[in-house]
């Protein structure tokens, strides 16, 4: 969450003039309704199911494919993940508290700033696990990332 998936798959998309694939956007396509209203309503468990199914979908898929942050909470979608050319947009948890300070479309960052700072830990592994190059977000406009995410997988 706030590490600037959705934006710098974006411009991404744009510098390779490939498609996107935000998978957020494709979950809320195909369940006719926001990712709040899934969470509020099917609960985290369902989402997750439509979130792997989502995944293993864009398998073959010649784009970009930006994820939602808690892709890699599944063993599954790890192990998935390890032979794709994955990004890891290392961000400081100050930074992300600071970008997501107004936002409500996010179901789990509406939770208590320690559970919040918990959850972003617990998690820092599992991405530097499935990473193929981890890109520091910290002084970068989201198409100079992108150009140094070109960089480093070298095309
Ligand atoms: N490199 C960046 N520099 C400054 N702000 C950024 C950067 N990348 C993203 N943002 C901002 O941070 C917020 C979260 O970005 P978003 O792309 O939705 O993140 P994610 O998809 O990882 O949750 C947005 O308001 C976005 O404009
Ligand atoms: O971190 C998470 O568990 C989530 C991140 C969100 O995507 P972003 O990482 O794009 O915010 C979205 O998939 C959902 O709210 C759950
Ligand atoms: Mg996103």
């Amino acid at each position: 969450m706030g590490s600037g998936k959705t934006t710098v798959g974006k411009a991404l998309a744009e510098l390779k003039q490939q498609p996107l694939i935000d998978l957020d956007q494709l979950i809320e396509q195909q369940e006719k309704k926001p990712i709040t209203a899934i969470f509020k309503d099917d609960g985290e468990a369902y989402f997750r199911q439509v979130e792997h199914d989502a995944l293993i979908q864009t398998f073959e898929y010649e784009g970009i494919v930006s994820t939602g942050g808690g892709v890699i909470e599944r063993a599954d979608n790890r192990a998935w993940l390890t032979d794709k050319q994955v990004v890891f947009l290392e961000t400081p948890w100050s930074m992300i508290v600071e970008r997501l300070k107004h936002d409500k479309t996010r179901p789990l960052w509406q939770q208590g700033l320690a559970e919040k700072e918990h959850l972003f830990n617990r998690r820092q592994p599992f991405y530097e696990e499935v990473s193929r190059c981890v890109i520091d977000t910290r002084i970068s406009t989201p198409t100079e990332l992108a150009k140094r995410i070109m960089t480093q997988l070298g095309r």
